[in-house]
């Protein structure tokens, strides 16, 4: 079988309702039309495994909570499932609020509407809904009645529901109301529907008060939403004593447009709409309450409906129906807020960042590109709004840093960062979570424990030997700034355009050694120490930025308890002579400390990234060298190491690692003579 060629033969094109002053199109939708949640019988009706009464219980309960004053909660004719649920509902004290309405459906057949009358026996205020097909189709084909025998029957089960409902006083009910439905409304003459909803009216006598419902379902949704608003300002125009009727909507999706059909023929003169959460229904489902209810809210107009916390409403509403929400389900969809690819995410997370600044409330006005609510308003988390996959860019990573780790990335560590989650989103061929990011954020800037170096102490002093340095450059500014003497946290006010010295202990691949340099600032001081290592590392750029957090991370895996401040620093380095760049992040409480964890981060980048490179010298545990006097015998493998650089291939590398490990076991072997009583000098 195949598409047929041509499908004009087969499917006829809706004719349209000719009404040329139609007054919908130049509407707008100002108020919150009285909501009818039929999920528990048209939702239900459609279910593989109708839900069992205890689901059916927890349902409603649910729909009560989130403002639903009007709940079509069974077929109480079916069977024992929901007429005993309904009773159910009625006999147990305090389920139902006294301002919510239980409304019940049964066919035009007395003895069914009997059997449904009895179900809501004791209830203070029930809807009795009937309907019966109008449209030719079905009058035809499921029937077997004209439009006559239609209206016979539609008068006569309306004049008997009225006899053992409104007009009896034992019916057991305090407040009743009648909703009537001529099925399939989408497919019936508009003239037809008039006659026969003149005559239910007449047969039903409503008041202003509590008027009569008629129920105008797209029971097949067949036209654009435009021809269903035209059938609605028809009816709502031709219909008498207007005031008298709750003109009610009941689209079905079966064209997808069963959202956009509920809007416009709200605009058309409808007052009520029926639905379920997230368009569980028959077929394609029933028109979705939620996003219908969030359509008004991004308007600025409360539905009444209150969808603080969504999550759990998806929650009940998939293990009752057991069908899950799809994931681009408007509002619910666990992907809506979320973006992937890259453009999106820099424009959200811009978003986000000017939001901030400008101070704005919850209640503000929202313009956020891509995301037409606050996720907060509906429960929903910012955490989940970014997402990473191979689509993913530097904006969207560096949001998910921020949320996860507090960290306002410089754009170049963005970039380089973004590449490093891009390898590994590849390697995987998934998705990457957040906490994934993060951890790897942690393990490759060293956050946790620095694989190579580790300070172990420090000391930050004038250094009296040298003349006053000249003009600091970008980085060097910054350090001037702060200009203090540092001995781990201690600062003292010092003056300026004076060079620094660092001394301190610094582990090296596992062991401690006593080292020195100079420079501008305790920073770069730190550099001239790592430079006499052979780690000839430049500062290419500098960010610093504070950050207030609860716990979080410090260097060596300590947790900083409570709300503190604490710094972090963002280094760009070069290897001299090197196109190869490096960034190091630093957070530490201590402004320089997290400075110089920063640059020993990008000195443990840097080496790790030159594969299988040692530390080019490992003086022996213990020893105290002063490193800026060039130890014996250490210059011209430091030398090689520095002007080797990562191109010269596999070859050299291998041979220039052979010697640094021949040094070093000379080294060891120095040093078990030197434990043996050496005197354990270089
Ligand atoms: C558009 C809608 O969603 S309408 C709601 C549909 N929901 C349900 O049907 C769920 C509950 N239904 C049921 O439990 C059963 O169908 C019952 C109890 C209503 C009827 O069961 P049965 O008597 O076994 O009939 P069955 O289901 O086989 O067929 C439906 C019968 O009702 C008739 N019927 C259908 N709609 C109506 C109506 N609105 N008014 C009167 N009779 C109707 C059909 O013509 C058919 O009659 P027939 O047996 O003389 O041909
Ligand atoms: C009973 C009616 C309102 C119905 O469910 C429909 O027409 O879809």
């Amino acid at each position: 079988m195949v598409m047929l060629k041509d499908p004009s033969t087969k499917y006829r094109r809706f004719k349209p309702l000719d009404i040329p002053n139609r007054q919908w199109p130049s509407k707008t939708i100002d108020k919150v039309p009285r909501w009818l949640a039929t999920d528990l019988r048209d939702g239900n009706q459609s279910l593989v495994d109708p839900m069992d009464g205890e689901q059916k219980f927890r349902y409603f309960q649910m729909l009560v909570k989130l403002g639903y004053k009007e709940i079509e909660v069974s077929f109480p004719s079916s069977g024992a499932t929901d007429f005993d649920f309904t009773r159910r509902l009625v006999t147990t004290p305090g389920v139902v609020p006294d301002d919510v309405w239980l409304q019940v459906l049964s066919p035009c057949r007395k003895e069914l509407i009997k059997r449904t009358v009895e179900s809501l026996k004791g209830s203070k205020k029930a809807i009795l809904h009937l309907y019966l097909a109008t449209s030719p189709c079905f009058q035809q084909i499921v029937f077997g009645m004209d439009n006559k025998q239609s209206k016979e029957l539609a008068v006569e089960c309306t004049k008997y529901a009225r006899s053992i409902t409104k007009d009896d006083p034992n019916s057991g009910v305090e407040e009743w109301a009648y909703e009537f439905s001529p099925e399939t409304f989408s497919d019936s003459d508009p003239e037809f529907v008039i006659e026969i909803c003149e005559a239910v009216k007449a047969a039903w006598e409503p008041s202003v008060e509590n008027p009569l419902i008629f129920n105008l379902p797209a029971t097949v949704e067949m036209s654009t939403p435009n021809v269903y608003a035209d059938q609605i300002e028809y009816f709502c125009r031709n219909i008498t004593e207007r005031e008298k009727i709750s003109v009610s909507l009941h689209p079905h999706n079966d064209r997808g447009c069963a959202v956009a059909a509920a809007e416009l023929a709200q605009m058309a003169g409808a007052d009520r709409v029926e639905g379920t959460l997230f368009g569980n229904g028959e077929r394609t489902g029933n028109v979705d309450l939620v996003t219908l209810a969030l359509n008004l809210y991004t308007q600025g107009i409360h539905p009444k409906i209150d969808f603080s916390d969504l999550n759990s409403v998806i929650d009940i509403v998939e293990k009752s129906n057991k069908i899950p929400v799809h994931p681009r389900q408007p509002y619910g969809g666990q992907l809506v807020v979320c973006a992937f690819s890259g453009s999106h995410q820099d424009a959200i997370k811009k978003g986000f960042v000017a939001r901030e600044k400008s101070g704005a409330t919850r209640e503000d006005p929202w313009m956020m590109p891509y995301l037409p609510l606050d996720p907060e308003d509906i429960g929903r988390t910012y955490e989940a709004i970014i997402r990473v996959n191979s689509q993913s860019g530097k904006g969207g990573v560096a949001w998910i840093i921020k949320r996860t780790l507090e960290l306002d990335l410089p754009r170049g560590l963005q970039i380089a960062f973004s590449k490093i989650v891009q390898r590994e989103t590849d390697m995987l061929g998934r998705e990457l979570l957040p906490n994934e990011i993060k951890d790897l954020f942690v393990e490759a800037y060293h956050l946790n424990k620095n694989p190579r170096f580790g300070l172990v102490d420090y000391n930050i002093s004038t250094d009296r030997s040298t003349s006053p340095a000249p003009p600091p450059p970008a980085q060097e500014q910054k350090e001037a700034q702060q200009q203090t003497s540092t001995t781990g946290n201690k600062k003292t006010q010092s003056s300026r355009n004076l060079r620094r010295k660092f001394e301190g202990v610094i582990e090296i691949d596992g062991q401690e050694h006593h080292v020195s340099g100079t420079g501008n600032g305790a920073l770069s001081a730190l550099a001239g120490a790592l430079k006499n290592l052979g780690i000839d590392l430049d500062i290419a750029d500098y960010k610093e930025h504070s950050i207030e957090r609860r716990g979080g991370h410090g260097h060596g895996g300590e947790e900083a308890k409570g709300r503190d401040t604490q710094a972090a620093t963002f280094i760009e380095c070069t290897a001299a002579g090197q196109a190869q760049k490096v960034w190091g992040v630093g957070i530490h409480e201590d402004v320089v400390q997290s400075s110089l964890f920063a640059l020993l981060s990008a000195a443990s980048s840097f080496l790790s990234s030159r594969p299988s490179t040692p530390v080019p010298f490992r003086p022996k545990r213990s020893d105290t060298v002063n490193l800026d006097v060039e130890g014996p015998g250490l210059s011209p493998l430091r030398q090689e190491m520095n002007g080797a650089p990562a191109s010269q291939g596999p070859d050299a590398v291998a041979k220039l690692e052979a010697k640094v490990r021949e040094g070093e076991q000379r080294e060891q072997v120095n040093g078990a003579e030197a434990a043996n009583g050496g005197s354990g000098a270089s």
